[in-house]
């Protein structure tokens, strides 16, 4: 591509910490730091991480603060963190006697399902950091090891150059010292370092597949530094590898390999990570190319227009994370018009809503911008682009059940007759939709991550399937490798829109809104979440099985009760129809929480349902179940 080239980084001295890239993305700078440590081999001293009272909000890592792990106690924020992630140096604490410290970490306790999430700024109350950089490059040494093991299971040739990993981060305040601190665990494997900068998630998995030396791919693994739409104190790393995104059970596994790698951490090791580093990094441009794909997508689906969008006009919410991209790289291009596009531009403070296309701040926010730019569609992405969600130009949300409606009926044109797998809280009317469209609707369980996985299963077991979606915005299509794609999800609504304004068939959304108009949906959709107290004597310290117990019960009450069914086929929780709708109540995948999901065709009908729970769940002391007075 033109304009794009990997930039070796020549030799430079430990612990240059590197600017935030220009607009561009490819310009870099570095800053020598001289260091005066007397280098040791004998093991760092772990200590707890007591948390820090914060009056700024937003704490600093200061590199020097990086690589040493102070006594936290002793550490006070010296300065601000800019919204782009530059931070002033703070002091070097060590510990009183002069031996250095590492900070204790409960590696286990990252682990977030398929990914790995925690603390990685001070500033809020009860919230000590456990996202360190220390931590950090221990998990992406850990990534880089389990790599090398995966291909010697599979057999996989070596390649005639060294292993690679390609590094990208969202706009957390954090991300910079994460995205150093990455390249370092990475690097001391003996792999490339590849440095994107800020990018997304799906452009991340992507350059695994992507075959151009120039750009320094295929990456044999890839590392995307982001919490998703979680506060600005948070930070996390999601794990890609040509054949997809890590599951549970390789995330436990990498941070088995970091907590022992961790453990043998020394200011030696510390130093020579930081070595290896500064000789095996290159930054590459790879948002560029990322883009121009999408960009070809559309024109393509299009019938080759170079601008099928001209005559559009787009509104963008990015929320400050990762996706202004979006505008004018990939919708310019295409000739609509993009003003009145908002939050472009990354600020890890989040400073407008929070970059979540679930959360009916951001949703109202985006509907604004179109109803106020007489817009012909909005898009909104989270932090990190692997969700998203649209408005049409009367304002109307087009997302959850009216998005997969919709991406369904689009897919459906495509490969008629085809499965669409979802997660387990989405409409009847959705099932109703799809079947009446001619496809199969395979309503699985919650998690994006089980979604796509069961997608690529029933292929591979011979039921034809397209599309896995998942109500959060999450989606992947098999013509786009299953990559969880927010971005690619909004290119298939770009494409229908264009390719009927190319055919005559008039500008703007209505050809989308169009499609959906079948779609029943109910008046009262609702989500309640019941916590479990995990103190109660009752629960003995296993909230699963209580909650598994809240289930058993429901479920024999409701074989009781003659005005309800429960659903024939379910794969998680307890589906239940009645009363001209239906609820569920499961597990969350992650917390000591039992949701319930309510759709009834009225307030009073919604009311029934949630009697027929709440006779049950009351009986349960340590669940928390005031949330049912909403619906009650
Ligand atoms: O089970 P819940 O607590 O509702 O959470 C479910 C959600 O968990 C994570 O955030 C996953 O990334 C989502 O894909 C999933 O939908």
């Amino acid at each position: 591509m033109a304009g794009t080239q990997a930039i070796r980084l020549p030799a430079v001295a430990p612990f240059a910490p590197l600017e935030q890239p220009s607009s561009s993305g490819r310009k870099h700078a570095r800053t020598q730091t001289a260091r005066s440590s007397l280098l040791t081999s004998r093991p760092l001293l772990r200590v707890n991480c007591p948390l820090l009272p914060s009056s700024s909000g937003a704490a600093v890592h200061s590199w020097k603060q990086e690589r040493i792990a102070p006594k936290m106690a002793a550490l006070k924020a010296t300065g601000q963190t800019s919204a782009t992630g530059s931070s002033n140096a703070g002091p070097s604490i060590r510990a009183a006697a002069g031996v250095s410290t590492l900070q204790k970490i409960d590696f286990k306790k990252l682990q977030n399902g398929s990914d790995i999430r925690g603390v990685a700024l001070e500033g809020v109350e009860g919230e000590a950091v456990n996202v360190t950089p220390e931590a950090v490059e221990a998990i992406a040494q850990g990534f880089a090891d389990w790599i090398m093991d995966k291909k010697k299971k599979e057999g996989a040739a070596k390649p005639d150059r060294k292993y690679r990993v390609s590094i990208g981060h969202d706009s957390r305040l954090s991300a910079k010292s994460l995205r150093e601190a990455a390249g370092r665990g990475v690097a001391s494997a003996g792999f490339d370092v590849v440095q994107y900068n800020l990018a997304s998630t799906p452009a991340m998995f992507n350059s695994t597949l992507t075959k151009d030396e120039s750009l320094l791919t295929p990456a044999d693994g890839s590392i995307m530094i982001t919490a998703s739409h979680l506060p600005f104190n948070r930070n996390g790393m999601k794990f890609f590898t040509n054949t997809g995104g890590t599951g549970k059970a390789d995330i436990t596994d990498i941070l088995a390999r970091a907590a022992k790698i961790y453990d043998g951490f020394t200011e030696e090791t510390l130093e020579k990570s930081s070595q290896a580093a500064a000789s095996a990094t290159s930054e590459v441009d790879y948002m560029e190319r990322y883009t121009a794909d999408l960009v070809e997508a559309v024109r393509k689906g299009a019938g080759g227009v170079e601008k099928p969008l001209y005559g559009f006009h787009v509104v963008v919410d990015a929320g400050n994370g990762a996706g202004g991209f979006f505008a004018p790289q990939v919708l310019e291009p295409l000739g609509a018009r993009t003003d009145g596009s908002q939050f472009l531009d990354p600020d890890g403070t989040f400073p407008n809503h929070i970059p979540n296309p679930e959360d009916e701040t951001a949703m109202a926010a985006i509907q604004k911008a179109v109803l106020d730019n007489k817009a012909d569609f909005g898009i909104i992405f989270d932090t990190d682009v692997d969700r998203s969600a649209a408005v049409d130009s009367g304002g109307k949300e087009i997302n959850r059940n009216r998005l997969i409606a919709l991406l369904s009926a689009i897919i459906l044109e495509e490969h008629p007759g085809t499965t669409v797998v979802t997660d387990s809280v989405t409409s009847d009317g959705l099932t109703e939709f799809i079947e009446k469209l001619g496809g199969k609707h395979h309503r699985f369980k919650r998690g994006y991550k089980n979604v796509i996985d069961e997608g690529i299963r029933l292929n591979s077991v011979g039921q034809e399937t397209h599309l896995a979606i998942e109500t959060s915005g999450h989606g992947a299509l098999k013509e786009n490798n299953w990559l969880d794609d927010g971005a690619y999800a909004m290119v298939k609504l770009l494409i229908k829109m264009a390719a009927a304004a190319t055919a005559g068939e008039g500008k703007g959304s209505g050809v989308l809104t169009k499609l959906i108009e079948e779609l029943q949906e109910a008046e009262v959709a609702t989500e309640l979440r019941f916590k479990i107290d995990q103190a109660h004597p009752d629960v003995q310290g296993d909230f699963k099985a209580y909650g598994n117990k809240v289930l058993a019960a429901l479920e024999q009450s409701v074989k009781e009760d003659d005005a309800l069914q429960i659903a024939p086929v379910n794969h998680e929780g307890i589906r239940v129809s009645g009363h001209g709708g239906w609820f569920l109540l499961r597990l969350s995948l992650h917390d000591p929480v039992l949701p319930l999901n309510i759709e009834a065709p009225s307030k009073e009908d919604a009311k029934k349902l949630a009697a027929a729970v709440s006779k049950v769940v009351n009986k349960f002391e340590a669940l928390d179940v005031s949330a049912l007075q909403k619906v009650l």
